[in-house]
C-alpha cells in the first residue's frame, strides 16, 4: 500500500537550535567535516545493523553486503551519503535529529561564552554529529527506513536547519538512511569528485566498509571527467586496527580517532597493540588531547567500542576499563568472545577481567612513557584528566603504586598552583632527616597555600603538598606510603618532627609547654565544650593558634567536604594548639581571671584559628561582638 502521507511540521529543541547557529558560524572555516560526520553515522548504522543480524538474519533482507554510497548530483546541486545499515523509524528520526539526547547538554550550553573561537573548541568537545550538514547545507534531505521494516515504512525528514523540520511517512524499499545535501550557493565546490574523495582519503579511509562512487574519467572532448557507468570503491575498506602497525599512518591513526571518539580535536597519543596469548586481542586505545563537556558525569559514555574478530558489538564497553580511566577512547577487538555476548555477560567474565587488566597497565605504561619522554605532552594530559587518575589512586589498589608515580602536586616549593612536581621529585628533595611526605589540604588553593599549619616547614625549608582539588582527600586516604614514606597530614596529630628538629629546639618546646602550662588550663576551661584538648604547638611560627586534627579523626576539610554532600558524619571536635610565644598568648597570660575578658579572648582566638583554616564559626554575630568589646577594652 503506497503512502498517502501527511507532513507534520515539529520545532528543533532550543538547544539544536543553539547549536545549529553557532555551528555555522564557528566552524564554518572547517566545514569539511561534515563528510566525516555522516560518514561516521553511515558507518555505525551498518555496524549495528551487523550486531542486531546476528541474532535475526532476515533483518539483511537478501541485501548482506553493507556499505556505503556518495552520489553526486551537479545539476540539483546535492550531495547524498547513503548507507544500508540499521535505518530509522520515524520516532528515532524525531528523537535522534530533532533533539540533544545527551546528559549536561543544558548545562554545556550555559557554558558558551559568545566568543567564535572559544565556541568553536567546545562545539568540538560536544561533538557536532549529523548537525554539521548545515555548515554546507540550506536544506537536507533524511529518507530512511528501519531494517525489517515493511516497505512503506519509511520516514522523509526535511529541515533547513533553522528553527525547525517537517517529518513524512514515505515508501522507501531500500533499507537503511539516504542523507542528501542542497548545498549552500556558496559551497558548489564541492560537487565534484575528485574533491570528494580528497576529503574522504583524508577523514574516512579507515572505514572498514567499502565506500562506493561512481567512477569518473578524463573526457578529452569535453576537457572534463565524466562518469564511465562503473562504480568504485574509494577507500581502503579494512578495519584500521586489523592492519599491522607499519602499515598505518600518523594521520590515519588520527582520523581513525576522530571516528571512534566523535572528537573534532587530534589524540594526545595512542597504543595499538596485538596480545597473544590465552586471550587474543587486539587494542588501539586513545589519550584525547581535551576532556569532554560529560567529563564529570559519572554516567556519560565509556570511550571503548567493543568487537569480536571485526564484528561491532557494543560502544561505551565499560567492563573493558576501569572508571578512573573513562577518558580513554578506542576499540579493542576479542578473538574468542561468542558473538552475542551481553554487558551481563561481559560483567562477569573471568576474560573481560583480564583484558579490562591489559588495557589498564597498557595505558598506565603509555601515560609512563609520555610522562618520561614528553613533559609538554603529560602536563596537558594532567590538567585534562588528572583528577581522574586521581580517582584511581583509591579504585585501583593493584595499580596503585604505578598510579602514584604518575600523580603531579601543586606544592610551597613554588606556591604556584600549578599541579606540576611528582613524589618521585618531592622525596628527592626531602630534607636529611625527613622521612615522611607531608601534605596540607584545603577547598582552595589560596587556602592551603596559606594555612597556618604550613609554618614551622616554610620556617624549616620542609617542603609540603598543596592540596586543593575535592578528589585529594580521596588521594590521601587511600595512599598511605610512597617509596617507604608515609603521607603526613600538617593538620594531623601532634606534629613529630623526628630528626628535623634538634636538641636545643626539643628543649625549647619542652620548656615552653611547661611555662605554659597555666595558660593552657585556663583556656581548656575556658573553651571545654567546643575542643578536645588546648596543647602547646610547634608547627606555628607567626600566627598565636591553630586547630589540628586528632591523628586518627578526618581532618577539619574532609569534614567540611562530607557535610556539603549531605553526609552525616559525627561531630568531631578539633585540638586547639597555642603558640605561647605569640603577643596575643602574652597578653592573655597576664588578664586574671574575672573581668579582664580571658573568656572573650579565647572565645576570638579559637573563632580567628578556625577562620583560618576554611572553617565557618558557628556564631558570626557572637564573634563580632566580642571584638567590639576587646576593641573597645
Ligand atoms: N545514517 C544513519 N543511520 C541511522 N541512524 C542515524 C544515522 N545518522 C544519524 N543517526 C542517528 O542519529 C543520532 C544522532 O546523530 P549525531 O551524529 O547527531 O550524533 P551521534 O553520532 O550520536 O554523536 P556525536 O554527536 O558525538 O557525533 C545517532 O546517534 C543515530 O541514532
Amino acid at each position: 500500500m503506497t503512502n498517502q502521507t501527511q507532513t507534520e511540521t515539529k520545532a528543533f529543541q532550543a538547544e539544536v537550535k543553539q547549536l545549529l547557529q553557532l555551528m555555522i558560524h564557528s566552524l564554518y572555516s572547517n566545514k569539511e567535516i561534515f563528510l566525516r560526520e555522516l560518514v561516521s553515522n553511515a558507518s555505525d548504522a551498518c555496524d549495528k545493523l551487523r550486531y542486531e543480524a546476528l541474532a535475526n538474519p532476515s533483518l539483511f533482507e537478501n541485501d548482506p553486503e553493507l556499505g556505503l554510497r556518495i552520489l553526486l548530483d551537479a545539476e540539483a546541486k546535492t550531495i547524498t551519503i547513503a548507507d544500508n545499515g540499521i535505518g530509522m523509524t520515524k520516532e528515532e528520526a524525531i528523537a535522534h535529529l530533532g533533539t540533544i539526547a545527551k546528559s549536561g547538554t543544558k548545562e554545556f550550553f550555559s557554558a558558551l561564552t559568545g566568543d567564535a573561537q572559544k565556541d568553536a573548541n567546545l562545539i568540538g568537545q560536544f561533538g557536532v554529529g549529523f548537525y554539521s550538514s548545515f555548515i554546507v547545507a540550506d536544506k537536507v534531505t533524511v529518507r530512511s527506513r528501519k531494517a525489517g521494516a515493511p516497505a512503506n515504512e519509511g520516514v522523509e525528514w526535511v529541515s533547513a536547519g533553522e528553527g525547525e523540520y517537517t517529518v513524512a511517512d514515505i515508501d522507501h524499499p531500500g533499507r537503511g538512511t539516504e542523507v542528501t545535501l542542497h548545498l549552500r550557493a556558496e559551497q558548489e565546490d564541492l560537487l565534484n569528485g575528485w574533491k570528494l574523495r580528497e576529503i574522504l582519503r583524508k577523514y574516512s579511509d579507515h572505514i572498514a566498509l567499502p565506500i562506493r562512487m561512481a567512477q569518473e574519467k578524463w573526457d578529452e572532448d569535453a576537457k572534463a571527467m565524466k562518469p564511465t557507468g562503473e562504480e568504485e570503491t574509494v577507500n581502503q575498506a579494512s578495519a584500521l586496527w586489523a592492519r599491522p602497525k607499519s602499515d598505518v599512518t600518523e594521520e590515519e591513526y588520527k582520523a581513525f580517532y576522530q571516528h571512534v571518539a566523535h572528537d573534532y580535536q587530534e589524540p594526545l597519543t595512542w597504543v595499538h597493540a596485538k596480545v597473544e596469548g590465552r586471550q587474543e586481542y587486539t587494542q588501539l586505545l586513545y589519550v584525547p588531547s581535551q576532556a569532554p563537556f560529560d567529563l564529570w558525569d559519572r554516567n556519560a559514555r565509556h570511550g571503548i567500542k567493543l568487537y569480536v574478530k571485526r564484528v561491532f558489538i557494543m560502544d561505551d564497553a565499560e567492563q573493558l576499563m576501569p572508571t578512573y580511566m573513562r577518558f580513554v577512547r578506542g576499540v579493542v577487538d576479542v578473538a574468542d568472545l561468542p558473538l552475542n555476548v551481553s554487558r551481563e555477560i561481559l560483567q562477569e567474565s573471568k576474560d573481560i577481567e583480564q583484558i579490562r587488566s591489559g588495557c589498564t597497565k597498557r595505558v598506565l605504561g603509555l601515560l609512563e612513557e609520555l610522562a618520561e619522554n614528553n613533559v609538554e605532552k603529560y602536563t596537558t594530559f594532567w590538567n585534562q584528566f588528572g583528577q581522574l587518575l586521581k580517582e584511581g589512586v583509591g579504585e585501583d589498589q593493584a595499580n596503585q603504586a604505578r598510579i602514584a608515580k604518575l600523580l603531579r602536586f601543586a606544592t610551597t616549593n613554588t606556591d604556584s598552583p600549578e599541579q606540576n612536581v611528582s613524589l618521585t621529585e618531592y622525596v628527592s628533595r626531602m630534607k636529611p632527616g625527613q622521612d615522611k611526605i607531608y601534605y596540607v589540604t584545603a577547598e582552595t588553593f589560596q587556602g592551603a597555600k596559606n594555612s597556618p599549619h604550613l609554618e614551622i616547614f616554610r620556617k624549616k625549608g620542609i617542603e609540603v603538598l598543596l592540596l586543593s582539588d575535592r578528589v585529594d582527600e580521596w588521594v590521601v586516604s587511600h595512599l598511605r606510603d610512597f617509596d617507604g614514606k608515609s603521607l603526613q597530614s600538617v593538620a594531623k596529630g601532634g606534629l613529630d618532627l623526628g630528626e628535623l628538629e634538634d636538641a636545643s629546639e626539643k628543649q625549647a618546646r619542652a620548656e615552653a609547654e611547661s611555662s605554659a602550662k597555666d595558660l593552657v588550663e585556663r583556656l581548656q576551661k575556658a573553651l571545654g565544650e567546643k575542643l578536645k584538648e588546648v596543647r602547646v604547638t610547634h608547627r606555628l611560627t607567626d600566627s598565636p593558634a591553630c586547630l589540628v586534627a586528632d591523628e586518627h579523626d578526618p581532618g577539619a576539610n574532609l569534614q567540611r567536604m562530607l557535610k556539603m554532600m549531605g553526609q552525616n558524619a559525627p561531630e568531631i571536635k578539633p585540638i586547639l594548639e597555642i603558640n605561647p610565644q605569640h603577643p596575643m598568648l602574652k597578653k592573655m597570660e597576664l588578664l586574671p581571671n574575672e573581668g579582664g575578658h580571658f573568656d572573650d579572648y579565647a572565645s576570638v582566638l579559637f573563632d580567628e584559628a578556625l577562620l583560618a583554616e576554611g572553617g565557618q564559626i558557628e556564631d558570626p554575630a557572637g564573634f563580632v561582638r566580642k571584638i567590639n568589646r576587646l576593641m573597645l577594652g
